[in-house]
């Protein structure tokens, strides 16, 4: 189910129920379950769901309402800021810093976007005055420096790359400290990426890390994958304890419950979504604005 559907069907329950005459519990908990079905089927993580059915119940507590209560008000605050939390880590996302070396390193599955998000973060903070680069650091698939050189190029951002190298963390020390003499301020490195998890990326991912000692780093993540999603970043995060998460493929046929799943997982903050194959198409990502853009609810926030 695509978010945008996830979001209608919610906001529907919601509004079906408080403009229906009678507001009673059988109406409430239907309402409830409508919200909890439309999430499961948007490849949200049952167990999280669950938590998510049982807060609104005992935030709404329809039976000790008092009468004057406005009942419409509180049941979509209550439903607002359930899914708020469900996105919401509680940790600051990483803010770079300006005059010093911010070195951004890039870790997901082949396919998950990476290379396309690593310029577009790059070209980000370029436009908001900080000196970026680009280091390629996947020596493991034919063809990725070309791909990156061919994006840094089109966002006029210098870049580093080998093509010759076999060896990912060399490569990535190497281009990290070249920026780094010169002054760079955010240095962004594409990693190699596999179909699956697998030990070799894993060992691979160590050891660039080691290599370079990211002050940051991000997994990029599909929205494609659904259900996987939480797997997937359960497993990246015991190995290469990414700070923040990019989610990918937003603007695609995407159930995004996985991704919200993946960051409950881990409670690592989402920082920006990918809503595009172009350049421009990064979207910052914040748990309340996101809400309401889902649930078409721009007044919630007000609400608050
Ligand atoms: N629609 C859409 N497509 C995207 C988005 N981000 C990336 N893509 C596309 O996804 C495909 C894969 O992106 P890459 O950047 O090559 O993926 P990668 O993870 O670097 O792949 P490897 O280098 O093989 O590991 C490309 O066709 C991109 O244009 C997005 O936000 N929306």
């Amino acid at each position: 189910m695509v978010l945008q559907d996830l979001g209608r069907r919610i906001n529907a329950a919601v509004s079906d129920l408080t403009r229906s005459q009678n507001l009673d519990e059988k109406a409430f908990d239907g309402m409830v379950k409508e919200i909890c079905n439309a999430l499961l089927e948007a490849d949200v993580n049952v167990k999280l769901v669950s938590t998510l059915r049982k807060s609104i119940k005992a935030t709404v507590n329809f039976k000790d309402l008092p009468p004057a209560v406005n009942k419409k008000r509180l049941i979509q605050k209550a439903v607002f800021d359930e899914l708020v939390k469900l996105v919401d880590p509680h940790a600051e996302p990483f803010k770079p810093k300006k005059g010093k070396p911010n070195v951004i390193m890039f870790v997901g599955l082949q396919g998950s976007g990476k290379t396309t998000t690593c310029t577009k973060l790059a070209r980000h903070y370029q436009t908001r005055g900080f000196k970026s680069c680009l280091v390629c650091a996947d020596t493991f698939r034919a063809g990725a420096f070309d791909q990156l050189k061919q994006n840094a190029t089109k966002a006029k951002i210098p870049y580093f790359g080998s093509l010759t190298s076999t060896d990912p963390a060399l490569v990535a020390a190497e281009g990290v400290a070249k920026f780094k003499k010169e002054h760079f301020e955010i240095i962004v490195v594409d990693t190699s990426g596999r179909h699956r998890q697998e030990k070799d990326l894993f060992d691979e991912m160590t050891q660039i890390q080691r290599a370079i000692a990211p002050d940051q780093t991000i997994m990029v993540l599909d929205a494609t994958i659904g259900q996987q999603a939480e797997a997937q970043s359960k497993a990246f995060k015991e190995t290469a304890d990414f700070g923040s998460i990019i989610i990918t493929k937003t603007d695609g046929h995407a159930s995004g419950g996985g991704a919200i799943s993946a960051v409950a997982a881990t409670h690592t903050p989402i920082v920006f979504v990918g809503t595009g194959e172009h350049m421009l198409d990064l979207e910052r990502f914040q748990p309340q604005p996101f809400v309401s853009k889902m649930l078409g609810m721009g007044d919630m926030q007000g609400a608050r």
